[in-house]
């Protein structure tokens, strides 16, 4: 098992005397895509910059590839070994998109590696144009490139799919596995559900500053969702007598651990004695979307 790439530990930040990062740990494992998710202003960001280094944290302790990050000592291995993306890119607009990139390349010794990276990121056509000419998705792969070019250990991504449309989005789900692949570990952030259920091996998910649920896609989203075609009355017995709970909404939707045979039996046999033999039964997997909406509802603040 590789040692984790990441560890944070009681993590606080606060801006003036608003703590919105609040005792935050968790661990991202190394050859492995670990997904930070969480509504607007949960402190995504402040956490991956604390981690990445571009903030102080207020307390708590982070080790990057092993290494103390709040330490200065360790500063030169992990700027060699770390890449970062901030929210946004945050690039130079003026010069051109290549020579961004092989400007960056330069810096790690690397000078030539833009135009091989630019092919894989569909950017070829657009080395010459100035980034702030570019569109916003170009802009994003552009940002990307110059967080991956010196082939970190461990990538930091902030929102890459942000502004990046469907066909680009899925190229870059590939790049980032083949990144993956190559053994270096990725830490991003993203507001997309399906990015984390088909990139993540490991999903975190912040709310209000503290970490709620913590473990793969499987462990998240683990149970089975019954939507009845209709309102039921006394749905809450129902779902007693399917050891399942009743989820809030406009359906009449319980929630079990499993869809057995058994369960489905108990369920259809209630369904029958209360005379609603008609009545549709629609049975899905719990989806990281779902999970995502429960843990972090507006009226548990
Ligand atoms: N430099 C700053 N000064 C003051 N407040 C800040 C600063 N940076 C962030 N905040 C606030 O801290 C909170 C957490 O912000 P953060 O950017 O970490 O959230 P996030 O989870 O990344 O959100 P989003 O998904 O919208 O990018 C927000 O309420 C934000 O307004």
């Amino acid at each position: 098992m590789p040692s984790p790439a990441l560890e944070v530990l009681d993590l606080v930040k606060s801006y003036s005397t608003r703590r919105v990062v609040d005792e935050v740990s968790f661990t991202a494992e190394g050859g492995e895509i670990t997904a930070v998710l969480g509504p607007n202003g949960a402190g995504k960001t402040t956490t991956i910059e604390c981690c990445a280094g571009l903030r102080s944290p207020d307390s708590g302790a982070i080790r990057v590839l092993g290494k103390d990050r709040l330490d200065p000592a360790s500063a030169p291995e992990l700027r060699r070994r770390v890449g970062v993306m901030v929210q946004g890119g945050g690039l130079p607009q003026a010069p051109s998109a290549g020579a961004v990139l092989a400007h960056v390349a330069k810096l790690h010794r690397r000078a030539g590696a833009e135009r091989a990276l630019a092919a894989s990121l569909g950017l070829t056509d657009r080395l010459s144009t100035a980034v702030r000419r570019l569109s916003g998705g170009e802009r994003q792969r552009v940002a990307i490139g110059c967080a991956m070019i010196g082939e970190p250990d461990l990538l930091f991504l902030d929102e890459p799919s942000a502004g990046v449309d469907p066909h680009s989005r899925r190229e870059l789900w590939q790049l980032l596995q083949r990144v993956r692949e190559r053994g270096a570990s990725i830490v991003l952030t993203t507001h997309l559900m399906d990015e984390a259920e088909q990139l993540a091996d490991r999903i975190v998910v912040i709310n209000r500053g503290t970490v709620v649920a913590n473990g793969t896609v499987a462990d998240l989203t683990g149970g089975t969702l019954i939507t009845l075609g209709g309102q039921v009355a006394d749905a809450d017995s129902l779902a007693r007598a399917v050891d399942g709970q009743l989820i809030d909404g406009a359906d009449t939707t319980i929630e079990v651990p499993r869809s057995s045979a058994e369960v489905m039996h108990r369920l259809t046999s209630e369904l029958l004695a209360r005379g609603l033999s008609d009545l549709e039964v629609n049975v899905r997997p719990r989806s990281l979307e779902n999970v995502f909406l429960a843990l972090t509802r507006e009226d548990e603040k």
